[in-house]
């Protein structure tokens, strides 16, 4: 990605975290310069915005550009453009082979992958790839759901054989990219150099193999490299998201091939491994995170590691922006779009009473009690209304649960509030928005 798509890009997510107005503020007017190495340099307007935004923004900026890239980019904020005219130059790495330069996340290694049952015998297999190319298993080809690890594994057995072997010829690549290489080295007439640049490496990572499907030209080139690789004994790692025999459109001559090393698949990990996840993740950023906030972060988004980090990621930064400490109150708000859980819970006359007490601000106790003032035996029979109107339980039942109460007493309460909802708005429009906020 260049860099005005990626501060484009990167501006999208952050407007989602702003209010409009602190957004216009402070990054309207900022002008991408240039990445060079692992910075991305940003011109900025004036002494003060840049404060701010170094002081409250930089980890929601940092972290929305990592989400969007493989490279982690450190920000620079300046303000004179004139800034990247002293820079040193960069390391020219169209001089040198792509091998050197194998396009790999420094984070997704071994180490920083928890291993739990879901992705145990895939990892174990990445292991054995990764210590003896070409001679466990070839091709080995892994295939699971979005945002289960299959990068991931793929780019910690590149990291593993680099550091065995330096001088290794590590190419990763997405099969979109390879396809867009394939159309552009036709285009251009350089259908040699394309050949010559992945028939000639010792470790080829090709992800996402699913969207060569029903394209024929790509298929065909990529039968031949395979072959070519495969008979050079080159070790051939390929990512989709299903099994071979599931993708459609695939040639059989193909297929057969992916067949013949070893497959195996990455599931959706359990709660453990959930939470096992997003300790390391904290502990990665070096931030204290309370079992309380994984817990609820873990039991709330199951599929999807990528949204399991990416909540967390959300977490820390609205922590950070609103200065307040991580805790799960935070993290409820922080997460109020993604995860609902209200939605589909099933209402109870314990949650009819916690929002009753919220909005009428009562304590829960005085449900129960024998207190008579208006100002809490009011709000005592709106909360019994709604439990005859939005639970299935008897009048003598609710009776109970407001602290041994007769039925006659619940309904009385509910013809009370029935008639009152008639004549006046104001408590109308109060006890609707309770059933609105519990059925979520
Ligand atoms: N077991 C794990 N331990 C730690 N992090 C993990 C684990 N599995 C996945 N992740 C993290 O989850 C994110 C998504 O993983 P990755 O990109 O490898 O998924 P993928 O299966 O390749 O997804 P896609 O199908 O979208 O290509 C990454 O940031 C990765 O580091």
């Amino acid at each position: 990605m260049d860099i005005v798509s990626l501060w484009d890009k990167t501006l999208q997510l952050i407007k989602g975290e702003l209010s409009p107005p602190s957004f216009n503020a402070f990054f309207k007017q900022i002008i991408p310069l240039k990445i060079h190495i692992n910075e991305l340099i940003l011109l900025v307007p004036n002494d003060f915005t840049k404060g701010i935004l170094e002081d409250r923004y930089l980890n929601l900026i940092e972290s929305s550009i990592n989400q969007l890239s493989l490279k982690k980019y450190k920000v620079k904020f300046v303000l004179d453009e004139k800034y990247i005219e002293g820079l040193e130059e960069e390391p020219k790495s169209s001089n040198l082979p792509p091998k050197n330069y194998p396009n790999l996340n420094p984070k997704y290694t071994f180490d920083t992958f928890v291993i739990g049952n879901s992705n145990r015998f895939a990892h174990a297999a990445c292991v054995a790839v990764a210590e003896s190319p070409a001679r466990a298993y070839n091709p080995l080809f892994l295939y699971g759901g979005v945002g289960l690890g299959k990068t991931h594994l793929m780019h910690a057995i590149g990291h593993h054989i680099i550091t065995q072997k330096k001088d290794a010829k590590v190419v990763y690549v997405s099969s979109e990219k390879f396809t867009n290489e394939l159309i552009n080295s036709i285009k251009d007439d350089r259908n040699e150099e394309f050949r010559n640049k992945y028939r000639n490496v010792d470790i080829l990572l090709i992800d996402d193999i699913q969207f060569i499907a029903g394209k024929e030209r790509t298929q065909e080139e990529f039968f031949h490299t395979f072959n070519s690789l495969h008979e050079a004994n080159k070790q051939i790692i390929i990512s989709s998201d299903r099994p071979p025999k599931e993708i459609p459109t695939l040639e059989d001559r193909l297929r057969s091939r992916f067949e013949m090393g070893l497959i195996t698949d990455i599931q959706a990990p359990d709660f453990e491994t959930r939470i096992a996840i997003l300790r390391k993740k904290a502990q990665m950023e070096n931030i204290e995170v309370s079992n309380e906030v994984t817990n609820y972060i873990a039991k709330n988004i199951k599929s999807n590691i990528r949204e399991l980090e990416g909540a967390l990621t959300r977490v820390i930064a609205y922590s950070s922006l609103t200065n307040r400490t991580v805790s799960l109150d935070l993290a409820v708000e922080a997460l109020k779009d993604i995860i609902t859980t209200t939605k589909n819970e099933e209402i109870t006359v314990n949650r009819i009473k916690e929002k009753v007490s919220s909005v009428f601000n009562i304590k829960m106790e005085d449900f129960n009690s024998k207190k008579r003032t208006r100002s809490i035996a009011y709000p005592r029979q709106i909360a019994m209304y709604l439990s005859r109107e939005l639970t299935d339980l008897s009048l003598p039942k609710i009776g109970e649960e407001f602290g041994g109460r007769d039925h006659t007493t619940v309904i009385h309460a509910h013809d009370k509030i029935v008639k009152d909802i008639q004549v006046n708005e104001e408590i109308k429009s109060k006890i609707d928005k309770i059933i609105l906020d519990l059925k979520g």
